[in-house]
């Protein structure tokens, strides 16, 4: 029988009596585990072998894990440091007791939320006490530790192994394990003598000049053959996420905006209206410039007009803020909180020149924040800014739009909550369901643009408008429970290789 030379090697090494794993057969032949997998599959697809497959969970120890087995578990230090002090006839100061450990930093929280969980003694108000019959040296968690390095993982109880990888301490992965067997048809086959038949499994530029390719046999592409994996670049998910979001408002007939993601003050914040004293305009909340501080140029009679409605508000019963309104305060430049500053200067004609309703604007675009990093919160997030500019607009209309754009997504349940924003009355925040959690999560902030904001602008018609977040839209499509998995440094590579892109 003439076999390609990879299946001979394989046939050849293959026993009837015991079963051998790719690796094994690797090994023996010296062919690559995926070329003998190849192969191997080929010879099953002919009767000549038969493969069992296993799936192996493999465990190994992270970088803290090894740490730990280097260094002692951080629970077990504190209880030889405890006990060194005495702690074991009574209490002693955990202030003590930490420093005699040498641990710091995050060691010392995880030390103390192991340490009465294993039995190791008490903490209470400040003291700790040391069991003096616990015994760190069976501390099963220790033992596992040691157990993994040397790959002897057998024996690991899934509770303890369970709780390392809760603890972070192993990362844990399945493999299939494939073991092939000579079936009798195999025997015979050897019996009756295999030999190798000139196949080719690659076009080589050689075969292709000296003609020879029309004369070889090439060998059959295995799809099925284990392969191994190679993690290409992708357009990352918020990007596509961002793209799709333009598509969709093109769609519903909007035009795009653009601006500084650097912008002044006026633009970011006056001319919407927001007093000059506003606690999102102080220092906590906005990343100011250094240099330059200010911006240079600034419409004048713009800036009259928004000056006068702050101080004095807009139109016959107005009022205005009376409080101060320093135009070197609205000079001066930040990384924009958000969107709306390109709206103001799209609104004020400043962009692209005065503009005759209807018109409808949006843009997708970084915007900066000086929150608490968790969950739902980063530094910098994207914000779907939008607008729409005719002449008697009213709430349905505002609701019906969002509506249309979130079941472009099959997000058909979301939710408003009357709200306030200085510029705009009423306003709206919108709510979605976290399709894993359950729980509702804010997605925007909408409303429709109040006179103060929009006369100075010189805009003599309605205008509701909003600013979304892309991420949360992120959340509510693929069930994201924390943006930071998604971007930024702790993001995880491999649930955005593996989500799908859904449309
Ligand atoms: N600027 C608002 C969003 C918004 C824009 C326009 C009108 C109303 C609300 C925010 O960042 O939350």
């Amino acid at each position: 029988m003439k076999l390609p030379a990879s299946q001979v090697a394989v046939i050849e090494a293959a026993s009837a009596d015991e079963a051998q794993t790719i690796d094994q057969l690797a090994s023996a032949t010296g062919e690559k585990p995926e070329t003998v997998t190849g192969a191997a599959f080929d010879l099953e697809a002919d009767g000549l072998v038969s493969i069992e497959e296993e799936v192996k969970e493999s465990v190994e120890l992270t970088e803290e894990g090894q740490a730990y087995l280097d260094d002692g578990l951080p629970e077990v230090r504190l209880y030889e440091a405890a006990l060194e002090l005495g702690a074991a006839d009574e209490p002693v100061s955990m202030g003590q007791a930490i420093g005699a450990s040498g641990l710091d930093g995050a060691a010392v929280d995880i030390a103390l939320s192991n340490y009465a969980r294993k039995g190791y003694g008490v903490i209470d108000s400040g003291e700790i006490t040391a069991d003096p019959a616990a015994d760190p040296a069976a501390d099963a968690e220790a033992a596992a530790l040691a157990a993994i390095e040397t790959q002897q993982t057998d024996a690991i109880d899934a509770e303890t192994l369970d709780q390392l990888d809760h603890r972070g301490l192993v990362d844990r992965s399945e493999r299939t394990v494939r073991s092939v067997r000579l079936t009798d048809d195999g025997v015979t086959a050897l019996m009756e003598g295999v030999e190798a038949a000139e196949t080719v499994d690659r076009l080589t530029p050689e075969l292709l000049t000296s003609g020879e390719w029309a004369e070889v046999e090439f060998t059959e592409y295995n799809v099925e053959a284990d392969a191994p994996e190679y993690g290409g670049g992708k357009e990352h998910i918020l990007r596509q996420t961002a793209n799709r979001v333009k598509d969709v408002l093109v769609g519903m007939g909007f035009q795009e905006m653009g601006g500084p993601h650097v912008d002044a003050d006026f633009w970011i914040n006056d001319c919407l209206f927001m007093p000059q004293d506003h606690p999102a305009r102080t220092h906590w909340d906005r990343f100011a410039m250094d240099n330059p501080r200010e911006i240079d140029e600034l419409p004048a009679d713009l800036v009259e007009r928004v000056e006068r409605a702050h101080r004095e508000g807009v139109g016959e019963h107005g009022d205005g803020y009376h409080s101060p309104w320093d135009e070197d305060f609205a000079r001066a430049l930040a990384l924009r909180g958000h969107t709306t500053s390109l709206s103001t200067r799209y609104l004020s004609g400043e962009q692209v020149g005065e503009l005759e309703p209807p018109q409808r604007f949006f843009s997708v675009e970084k915007v900066y924040r000086n929150d608490t990093l968790d969950p739902t919160h980063l530094l910098e997030f994207f914000q779907i800014e939008g607008w729409v500019m005719a002449e008697d607009l009213s709430v349905r209309d505002l609701m019906g739009t969002f509506e249309e754009f979130y079941a472009q997504f099959g997000i058909t349940d979301i939710e408003f909550k009357p709200h306030y924003n200085p510029y705009t009355e009423p306003s709206f925040e919108l709510f979605g369901t976290h399709p894993e959690t359950g729980e509702l999560i804010e997605i925007g902030n909408s409303g429709i643009f109040r006179e103060e904001m929009l006369e100075p602008l010189g805009v003599e018609c309605d205008v509701m408008a909003w600013g979304l977040a892309l991420e949360r839209l992120l959340m509510l499509i693929y069930g994201f429970e924390d943006i930071r998995d998604v971007h930024g440094t702790l993001c995880d590579l491999e649930l955005l290789r593996e989500t799908e892109v859904m449309y």
